[in-house]
């Protein structure tokens, strides 16, 4: 084989006859001889020059040198400014007809026309590349450093070299293109990004729903017989009379799964996981909060057996306090690791040594994920040995890349093997396939239950989460066959009106200031996109008065975060200027209006900022202030499933008023922000 390439690049066909050894005395002929033309053609040229003084040859080697350079910046420029041209008429000529479409006979001739216009140009330019080529490869000069470099290649190299180079010169002339140094890609046209049907799994396109409207969808207490009598007594104390469509759905669902004791799930089997997506506002809280008390209720022994974990410190404590009040008349406990208090004094809540043994004080955790990797780690008496709840709340901001350690390192826990553990009826070994061994002696299950708003539908993003047989609610039904976006689609709260106003930047602290003196919505609740920014406008509106304010942001401490969300909530401030810290979860009573300083960037953002308004079946009103193009704002709400985006527009001449006051202000902001800075600096 390698012989019959050789031959090819030598111009000859392999002979079927000649046998190896014969051709390969033919070749070793071909190059010897070759080489000796080769060495022929140079002798004059090394004689002449040997002939000649050095000085001699020095001045005729930089004269030539120089006159070559020359010619190379004349050719060089020439070929830039017909470079430019060549390149779309080498373009038109060899863009394939699919790409350019099929032309027309008249555009056909007109093309063939321009091709030998072309052609005669581009062999033009070829000869003059021929003669600077030829100027530069005089072999008295630069043709020898060719030849040294070639001779140290193998003879085979050396021929294909030789053969090939005339080879591709004739490629390129008969192909009458100029571009024999490049090569023209293509494929740069902006083609439309073919649409793709995305199939989703059946528990993902299939869910059990979950009505939007709440208040129509309102289930009475009295019928909800699976929720014992004393749960049942504590909600009506609490005043709810009714429980809302995600309660109603997935109360009993859970419920189902411990029917059969906390070991085994129905049937003998694993109990499946569960999946939870639904409006903000729509008491996603309660829909775990009661049956994780009630599965828990017949325990003996103090073990955390069930974990809740939160994006924020603030959630946390929010649902501590749902699980503390609803556990308050059972000898549960509830106990919060969200970094509120020490460690040490966490971890003095969370288990207690007596007469050297350790004991769990906790059956219910709530925390967050720094400090549950904390106890994880840190903490020895922290065990997850008896857990059988996993409930990870606003779960698609939990299972967001960075947050994805402490996951791992919960079911680590979970399944850790103890010394001694073998034996016990407590082992738990890591699900896997099921088998009559896996079954034999049942081992308590751990069940995961995840709740958002936002729930991704992304089977790659929910995969990570090894759930087991998931079984989704949710309040929206995507058909597998008919869903043809990618991007998540999410159900808005009923009472919720969503509005854009269209604004300057100069404009936009005039403009919260017209919604809270003029329009006298309060309390409001305003979003800017960062702290610096929520820093500013906080001390602007208190700067321009009759405006009581907070702001509410990591550049507070949590002491003073939890006394602005105190202060807001009891109705002492009118409006909270706030980051995103508060967007997800938060649950303010009495809300009315939602203000989007700063448009949020993240679709996911926007759905739980709005929805801090209109809760529990209320109605709300969420304004966001547009810069410049609205369009593709419009577009990204609308595509997210929005059910109207209206447009309010404020005229100008209404802020006028405010203006002079507002240039004072300004001028006052300044000053205040330099010292800040300056104190900042020391
Ligand atoms: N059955 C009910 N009757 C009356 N009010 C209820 C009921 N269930 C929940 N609520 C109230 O509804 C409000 C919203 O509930 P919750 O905070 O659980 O909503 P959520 O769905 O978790 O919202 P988000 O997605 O924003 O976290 C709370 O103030 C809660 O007390």
């Amino acid at each position: 084989v390698c012989f019959s390439v050789v031959f090819r690049y030598l111009g000859e066909e392999e002979e079927s006859t000649s046998s190896s050894v014969s051709r390969s005395q033919a070749l070793l002929a071909k190059l010897q001889k070759r080489a000796k033309s080769k060495e022929q053609k140079s002798l004059p040229v090394e004689v002449a020059a040997k002939d000649t003084s050095a000085g001699r040859r020095d001045l005729v080697r930089s004269k030539r040198k120089l006159q070559c350079q020359e010619k190379e910046k004349k050719l060089h420029k020439k070929s830039r400014k017909e470079g430019i041209k060549c390149l779309d008429d080498v373009e038109d000529t060899t863009v394939p007809t699919e790409l350019s479409g099929s032309p027309t006979n008249d555009q056909a001739t007109k093309k063939t026309k321009k091709k030998d216009k072309k052609k005669t140009v581009t062999n033009e330019e070829e000869q003059y590349i021929g003669v600077c080529v030829s100027v530069c490869n005089d072999p008295s000069e630069e043709s020898l450093e060719a030849v040294e470099k070639t001779e140290g290649n193998s003879g085979v190299k050396q021929g294909k070299t030789a053969d090939a180079q005339p080879d591709q010169s004739n490629r390129v002339s008969g192909q009458g293109s100029s571009d024999s140094s490049f090569h023209i890609l293509g494929g740069f046209e902006m083609k439309k990004a073919e649409k793709f049907q995305r199939f989703l799994p059946k528990w993902l396109a299939e869910p059990d729903v979950i009505q939007r409207d709440i208040n129509s969808n309102l289930v009475p207490l009295s019928e909800m017989t699976c929720i014992c009598p004393l749960l049942r007594k504590q909600l009506e104390n609490k005043g709810i009379q009714n429980l809302f469509p995600v309660q109603a759905e997935v109360i009993p669902a859970i419920l189902q799964s411990v029917n059969s004791g906390l070991f085994i799930g129905p049937g003998g089997y694993r109990p499946r996981d569960i999946c939870v997506s639904a409006p903000t506002g729509s008491g996603k809280t309660l829909a775990f909060v009661i049956p994780v008390i009630q599965a828990l209720l017949e325990r003996v022994v103090c073990e955390v057996r069930a974990l809740v974990v939160l994006p924020t410190k603030e959630l946390a404590q929010q649902v501590y306090r749902v699980f503390c009040s609803y556990a308050e008349r059972t000898s549960l406990k509830v106990v919060m690791a969200a970094g509120q208090k020490s460690f040490s004094a966490e971890q003095a809540s969370l288990s207690e040594t007596r007469g050297g043994v350790c004991r769990s004080l906790a059956d219910i955790v709530v925390a967050t994920p720094g400090r549950l990797v904390d106890h994880i780690n840190k903490n020895e008496n922290f065990s997850l040995q008896h857990l059988r709840f996993l409930i990870i709340d606003e779960a698609d901001r939990m299972t967001d890349s960075m947050d994805q350690a402490w996951l791992s390192q919960v079911t680590k826990m979970v399944f850790k093997h103890e010394r001694g553990s073998e034996t016990s009826i407590f082992r738990r070994a890591e699900p896997g396939p099921i088998t009559v061994a896996s079954l034999s002696p049942p081992q308590m299950p751990l069940q995961k239950l995840l709740f958002s708003a936002t729930l991704t539908q992304n089977p790659e993003k929910l995969q990570q989460l090894s759930l087991y047989q998931p079984r989704l609610f949710s309040s929206k039904h995507t058909s597998a066959l008919s869903c043809t976006h990618t991007q998540d689609k999410f159900i808005f709260p009923q009472g919720l009106s969503e509005y854009y106003v269209p604004c300057t930047l100069s404009k936009k602290p005039l403009l919260i200031l017209h919604f809270l003196l003029r329009l006298k919505f309060r309390p409001v609740l305003c979003f800017t996109n960062s702290r610096e920014a929520a820093h500013r406008l906080y001390l602007l509106v208190k700067l321009y008065g009759g405006v009581e304010v907070a702001e509410f942001s990591s550049r507070l401490s949590s002491k003073e975060r939890k006394e602005s969300l105190k202060s807001f909530e009891r109705g002492k401030i009118h409006l909270l200027i706030s980051t995103d810290a508060a967007a997800r979860g938060i649950d303010i009573q009495g809300v009315k209006c939602v203000i989007n300083y700063d448009a949020p960037q993240f679709i996911r953002n926007y759905v739980h900022r709005v929805g801090r308004t209109a809760r529990a079946g209320k109605s709300g009103v969420a304004f966001t202030f547009i810069l410049g193009v609205q369009e593709r704002f419009e577009k990204m709400v609308q595509e997210a499933g929005s059910p109207g985006l209206q447009k309010h527009i404020v005229k100008p001449e209404i802020l006028k008023e405010m203006e002079s006051r507002y240039g004072e202000v300004l001028e006052k902001l300044g000053k205040i922000i330099r010292e800040e800075n300056a104190r900042k600096r020391f």
